[in-house]
C-alpha cells in the first residue's frame, strides 16, 4: 500500500499544525522545503499532484498578533485573508526551483454542491493538471460563512480527490495514523495499519483536534476516509513534521491506510458499458419504462434484433426511435433472440426447443 510512485494521481493534504511553528507562527520553512523536493520527486515518476494546504488562518493570526485563543468567525476570516496570500507564495517559492509552476484555487463547500461550479471547478484543476502544474488548494475562507463552511479541510481533501479522480489522498498530520483512542490523553492507544471498513465501533475511537491550531481532529479524517474510499481512493493519516514526509511514506514509514472500497457490481456495470456492441435490441414503450425502473429484459419488451450477436455478447439497448439507452449481455443468439422477439416466457420452449431463460438481458448484465 505504501507505494506512492504507483499512483497515477494523489492529493496531499497539510494540516496547519506541521506547516506552521505553534511558539513562533511561522511558516517551518525547511520542512516546507523538503516537501517541494518530495513533489518534484513525485511528478518526476509521472505521478500528478494536487495540495490542499491549512495554515491560511495560523499564519495570519500570527501576523496580526491574534494570539492563539479562539477567534470570532469575522476575525478567522481576516487571518485567513492575511495567511493565504503568504501561504500561496511560500509554496510558490519553494516548488519555482524545481520549475514547477503553481496555482493558488479558492474554493467553497457550494462549489461541489452546485453542479454547474462542481464541473467547472473539475474542468479548471484537471486543466492544471494537464498541464503540469501543482494546484495549491484552500477553503475559501474569507467568503465561506459557517454554513456554507467546510469548516476543515479533511473533508475538502477528500471532495477534491473524488473530483480529480486521485488513487491516494494522503492526509499529512501531527500524529502518524489512526489509534484505538485519541493517543494524546491515552498512552495505551494503538494505531492501525490498515482499515478496510469504518465501523460504528472505529468511529467511537475518533476523538477532536489535538492543538489550537487545527480544527478537524481524526473525526472529520473519518468522514474524509468514507468519500474518498467510497469512490475508490485508497487514504493514508501519516505523521506529516518529519522532513521529507511523501518520501518517508513512500519508503514504509508508519501510517493508518484506509483502503479503496471496491463495489464488484459497479466494476462490472463499467465494463459492460466499455464493451464494444456486437448488435442492437430495440425495445417497446413497455420495456423501456420496466428497464428504467430496474427491471430485467424479457423476450416480450423486444421489438426488434439487428447484428450477429452470440450468447453472452454485449448489444447496444436502444429505444423505438434509436436512442441508444445502455449495453447489457444478452443471452440468447442474434437468431433465437430473432425467433423469441415479443413473445411471452412460456413460449420459448416451444420456439427453441428447450427452456431457455425467461430474462433475454438480466438488470445484472445491463449498464443503462
Ligand atoms: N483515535 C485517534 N487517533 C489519533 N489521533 C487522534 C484520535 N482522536 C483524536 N486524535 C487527535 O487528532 C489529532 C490530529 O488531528 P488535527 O489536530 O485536526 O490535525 P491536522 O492539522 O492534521 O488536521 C491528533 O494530534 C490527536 O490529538
Ligand atoms: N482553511 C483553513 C483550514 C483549517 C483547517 O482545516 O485546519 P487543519 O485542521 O489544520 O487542516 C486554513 O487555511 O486555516
Amino acid at each position: 500500500m505504501a507505494s506512492l510512485t504507483a499512483a497515477g494521481r494523489i492529493v496531499v493534504k497539510i494540516g496547519s499544525a506541521i506547516l506552521v511553528d505553534r511558539e513562533t507562527g511561522a511558516l517551518r520553512a525547511g520542512w516546507l522545503t523538503s516537501l517541494a523536493e518530495d513533489i518534484a520527486w513525485l511528478k518526476a515518476r509521472q505521478v500528478d499532484v494536487v495540495l490542499v494546504s491549512s495554515g491560511s488562518i495560523a499564519l495570519g493570526r500570527g501576523v496580526l498578533g491574534l494570539g492563539a485563543q479562539d477567534l470570532p468567525l469575522e476575525q478567522s476570516q481576516a487571518a485567513a485573508a492575511v495567511g493565504q496570500i503568504r501561504l500561496a507564495r511560500a509554496y510558490e517559492e519553494v516548488l519555482a526551483p524545481h520549475g514547477i509552476t503553481t496555482a493558488q484555487v479558492l474554493v467553497t463547500l457550494e462549489d461541489s454542491t452546485d453542479r454547474r461550479r462542481y464541473l467547472n471547478s473539475r474542468a479548471t484543476l484537471e486543466q492544471l493538471l494537464s498541464l503540469g502544474v501543482v494546484a495549491i488548494v484552500n477553503e475559501n475562507d474569507t467568503i465561506a460563512t459557517d454554513e456554507i463552511r467546510f469548516g476543515d479541510n479533511d473533508r475538502l481533501a477528500a471532495q477534491i480527490a473524488v473530483t480529480v479522480g486521485a488513487d491516494q489522498l494522503i492526509l499529512l498530520s501531527d500524529v502518524d495514523g489512526f489509534y484505538s483512542a485519541n493517543p494524546a490523553d491515552d498512552p495505551t492507544a494503538t494505531r492501525f495499519d490498515t482499515i478496510d471498513r469504518i465501523t460504528g465501533e472505529i468511529e467511537q475511537m475518533a476523538g477532536d483536534a489535538g492543538s489550537g491550531l487545527s480544527k478537524g481532529g481524526m473525526k472529520t479524517k473519518l468522514m474524509a476516509a468514507k468519500t474518498a474510499t467510497a469512490a475508490g481512493c485508497d487514504m493514508a493519516i501519516t505523521e506529516g513534521s518529519p522532513l521529507n514526509p511523501l518520501r518517508r511514506l513512500h519508503d514504509g514509514a508508519a501510517a493508518t491506510w484506509f483502503t479503496a472500497q471496491t463495489d464488484p457490481q459497479a466494476a462490472r456495470k463499467r465494463w459492460i458499458a466499455a464493451m464494444k456492441p456486437r448488435g442492437t435490441i430495440t425495445l417497446d414503450a413497455g420495456a423501456v419504462t420496466a428497464l428504467r425502473s430496474g427491471k430485467s429484459l424479457l423476450p416480450a419488451g423486444v421489438a426488434a434484433v439487428s447484428g450477429g450477436f452470440q450468447r453472452g455478447d454485449a448489444v447496444a439497448i436502444a429505444d423505438g426511435a434509436g436512442h441508444v439507452l445502455g449495453h447489457g449481455l444478452c443471452r440468447y443468439t442474434a437468431e433465437e433472440a430473432q425467433i423469441i422477439k415479443g413473445r411471452k416466457s412460456q413460449e420459448i420452449e416451444g420456439l427453441l426447443g428447450y427452456p431457455g431463460r425467461a430474462a433475454l438481458i438480466h438488470r445484472d448484465d445491463m449498464a443503462l
